[in-house]
């Protein structure tokens, strides 16, 4: 089966051939999970099937990564970073085909999702560049030893990750464990598994057998995973309820966690900014062309008094240029939602909104375009008037819902801004310096803009404080966190032959 896309004409993706479970250097059948129907989302039709992995699988491709990771970890460092460049032009190569298999799987749009396989290509290319970093220290002992550490790869590690870049999670992710010289096993979304098994068609045979494992299934083979006693460590891209869930369980086995988590980010608008230059910044910091469906969106922009009428009519001009169209056409500005329930939960968002007394200023419903008919589809949302005790300005939504507050005294505001349990991203709008500075260090928060949003920079820490998640990604840190340090001790003195 093929999906085309309206705008390319010619151009289409192909439902992965092997729809089995990738290990051991191949595809096998689930050995007890059977298979799950796939969605469209910008559908609501049937896309295809992929295989559900369990507990015997998770034992049979661990096995498998077991001895890949013998091989793996003996691969001198450039090596593998020759493979790891390798894999990177490899997905170039194949990325509109994979961005239109990304759109009809998950519901954005097919351009953002071209966009996801580059980002996912440039981690490889950083990470494969940071293999000489994969170095210890020598600690001074005098002149009779020699005392010094060494970087080791942690074994077979998971990552579980979020449906909202389905290729550029699968693929990214595995970038930094594979440099350290770990063999990984991916765990796809349940809702949109699809272009992590055409990226182990495109990728397997490039790594040692074993080396790569693409499981998809749902909570099951994420929480066998999480429990194996061969799994060396697990990073999770997910919500902060599953995170709790991964966290307790590998504390039975005292394994470390990556956690990257949800977020209910804040933009801070001051007064002396321009209010235009606010208004986009706030659109854009609300990524409406995924659905809001982001961890990083500031869904709560908290703008001054003096510029707030203002920046809210402005706010709702700039919403005009999202529209929501099918996630497969090049046109397309704003994708669906990915599930129906999800698209329901979202619904339920503006309801309460409503009912608890915020001013709706666009959006808020279902679009009626015919062609749309059938997917989870939702305007770009805006809510002014939002107050902190409302559900929309304390619960993470992802969907296209803002929420705008109105604050005057910079002290109740910070409390506001840090008055949730999340502490992800934030976006601060000023001119004065001494305001931006005052600002980034209060607020609560592992990664904070300042007069720019959304945007992530390779080599700069990504990640949260509080319920956010622990551990910091994209840079160095992700790549270490994947190792483990051993101190080796050499005593020159002679050790004498008894005999
Ligand atoms: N901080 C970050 O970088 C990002 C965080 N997210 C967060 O992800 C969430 C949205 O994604 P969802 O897929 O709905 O999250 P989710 O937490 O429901 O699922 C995430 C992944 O965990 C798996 N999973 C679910 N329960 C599990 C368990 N008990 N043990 C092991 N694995 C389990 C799922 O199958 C999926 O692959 C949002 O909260 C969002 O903020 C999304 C993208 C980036
Ligand atoms: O560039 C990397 C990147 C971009 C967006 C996101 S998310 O939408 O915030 O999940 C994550 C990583």
């Amino acid at each position: 089966m093929t999906i085309e896309s309206k705008a390319l004409g010619p151009q289409t993706a192909a439902i992965p051939q092997n729809d089995g479970l990738f290990y051991a250097g191949g595809w096998h059948a689930p050995v007890a999970g059977g298979y799950l129907e796939i969605t469209e989302p910008g559908s609501g039709r049937r896309l295809g099937r992929a295989p559900v992995a369990t507990s015997a699988d998770a034992d049979l491709a661990v096995a498998a990564a077991k001895k890949g990771f013998a091989v793996w970890r003996d691969t001198p460092p450039l090596e593998r970073a020759r493979v790891l460049k390798g894999i990177a032009a490899k997905l170039r190569l194949h990325a509109d085909e994979l961005a239109l298999l990304d759109a009809a799987d998950c519901g954005n749009p097919v351009k953002e999702m071209a966009a996801d396989v580059m980002v996912a290509a440039a981690l490889f290319e950083f990470f494969a560049g940071l293999v000489t970093e994969l170095k210890g220290a020598s600690i001074p002992m005098g002149p009779n030893a020699v005392n010094f550490s060494v970087r080791e790869p942690l074994g077979v590690v998971a990552r579980i990750v979020a449906f909202n870049h389905p290729f550029m999670f699968a693929a990214g992710k595995m970038a930094a464990p594979l440099a350290a010289g770990n063999a990984i096993i991916i765990k796809p979304p349940e809702q949109a598994p699809l272009s992590a098994l055409r990226l182990a068609e495109i990728i397997g045979g490039m790594l040692p057998p074993g080396v790569l494992s693409i499981l998809p299934g749902g909570r099951e083979i994420g929480t066998a995973l999480v429990a194996h006693k061969d799994v060396a460590m697990i990073g999770l891209v997910g919500s902060v309820p599953t995170g709790r869930a991964v966290m307790k369980l590998a504390a039975e086995r005292l394994k470390p966690v990556l956690l990257e988590l949800g977020g209910k980010n804040a933009l801070i608008a001051y007064p002396d900014v321009d209010p235009g230059e606010v208004a986009a910044g706030i659109v854009a910091g609300m990524n409406f062309t995924w659905c809001g469906q982001s961890c990083g969106s500031t869904s709560r922009a908290f703008v001054h008094a003096d510029i707030y009428d203002e920046v809210v009519a402005l706010v709702k001009q700039q919403c005009a240029q999202y529209v929501p169209g099918l996630p497969t056409d090049y046109a397309t500005s704003m994708g669906a939602i990915i599930s129906r329930e999800q698209h329901e939960k979202v619904l339920g968002f503006i309801a309460s909104a409503k009912a608890e007394g915020a001013t709706l200023v666009c959006g808020g419903k279902v679009p009626d375009a015919p062609e749309l008919a059938g997917g989870f589809y939702v305007e770009p949302t805006v809510f002014a008037d939002v107050k902190q005790n409302m559900r929309i300005a304390s619960e993470e939504i992802f969907g296209p819902v803002l929420s705008i507050l109105k604050w005057s005294d910079e002290g109740s505001m910070m409390d506001e801004v840090n008055g949730v349990d999340y502490g992800l991203t934030c976006a601060i709008w000023t001119n004065d310096l001494e305001k931006a500075h005052r600002s980034a260090q209060r607020v609560q928060a592992g990664f904070v803009w300042i007069n720019e949003v959304g945007k992530h920079f390779l080599g700069a820490p990504f990640g949260g404080v509080k319920q956010s998640g622990i551990g910091r990604e994209e840079c160095l840190a992700e790549l270490l966190a994947f190792t483990s340090e051993k101190n080796i001790h050499i005593s020159l003195r002679r050790v004498a032959r008894k005999s």
